[in-house]
């Protein structure tokens, strides 16, 4: 797998908001097909190079690649068409709250339609197999027809990832994607995030350990902004867990 282009290849990669340093010097490469989960304390960058790596936010310094492409010097264009390629998982879910479920669902093919194909189906929805089938997997087959604006907090969660099965991408960016679930669901979202048939490839930040040695291949420890602990997730102790979540 290590012979394969890298999905994701971090060189010196830093990010300052203002004065303040939220990541320095990062190195990171993950392979095709690897689950890798970010752990940390709050505050300790997981979300900013996660954003780094869906695009939405540009390093201050180093390079950051994605698929082989820098986000940064690709035209609006080109940078629209990779990131089509990824599907992001927000905190805040980026649902609109008051269309029904169904078009929030669809929204995950928005990229591979047509302007005119998109709006028309706001009215006549198409694909309706399909977003039955992602509700489905996520338990929320019967809230097709319901406002979003309804569900709760933990249903929302779970029609974001639906609308990521639905976009099919190749790399999963998900941020704290399990964070309103309870342990149940939180195990079967992850499983549907680490089994996406397009999508090779995971990287997940978690605030609870044992989720990432349980459904990750790869641990990254995050310590004010810094990489201190890189792993395989079936070698990582309970001891070191300890020294990344000590106090500082
Ligand atoms: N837009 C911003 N402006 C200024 N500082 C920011 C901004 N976003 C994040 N930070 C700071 O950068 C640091 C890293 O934040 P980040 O959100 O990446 O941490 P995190 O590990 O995801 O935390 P949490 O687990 O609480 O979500 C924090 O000190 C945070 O206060």
């Amino acid at each position: 797998m290590s012979g394969s282009a890298p999905v994701i290849r971090l060189r010196s990669v830093g990010h300052r908001f203002g004065s303040h340093e939220a990541l320095r010097d990062l190195d990171l490469t993950v392979h095709a097909g690897q689950r890798l989960a970010v752990l940390g304390t709050s505050g300790a960058g997981k979300s900013t190079l996660l954003a780094l790596l869906n695009g939405s936010l540009e390093p201050t310094a180093g390079s950051v690649e994605v698929f082989g492409e820098n986000p940064a010097r690709l035209s609006a264009a080109r940078r629209r068409q990779l990131q089509r390629r990824i599907g992001s998982v927000s905190q805040e879910f980026a649902l609109i709250e008051q269309v029904r479920v169904l078009h929030n669902v669809n929204a995950g093919r928005l990229a591979r339609w047509s302007t005119a194909r998109a709006l028309a189906s706001m009215v006549w929805p198409h694909g309706l197999g399909e977003v039955r089938e992602a509700l489905d997997r996520v338990g929320l087959g019967w809230a097709l027809h319901e406002r979003t604006e309804r569900l709760s907090g933990g249903e929302r969660q779970r029609v974001a990832i639906a609308r990521l099965l639905v976009q099919a991408p190749e790399l999963v960016v998900a941020d704290e994607p399990v964070a309103s679930l309870d342990p149940v669901r939180a195990a079967g979202v992850l499983d549907l995030l680490g089994t996406l048939p397009t999508a090779g490839t995971l990287v997940v930040s978690l605030h609870q350990p044992s989720l990432a040695r349980e459904h990750c291949t790869r641990v990254v420890g995050l310590r004010q902004g810094q990489i201190v602990l890189d792993r395989p997730a079936a070698d990582v102790s309970s001891a070191a867990l300890d020294d990344l979540y000590a106090l500082a």
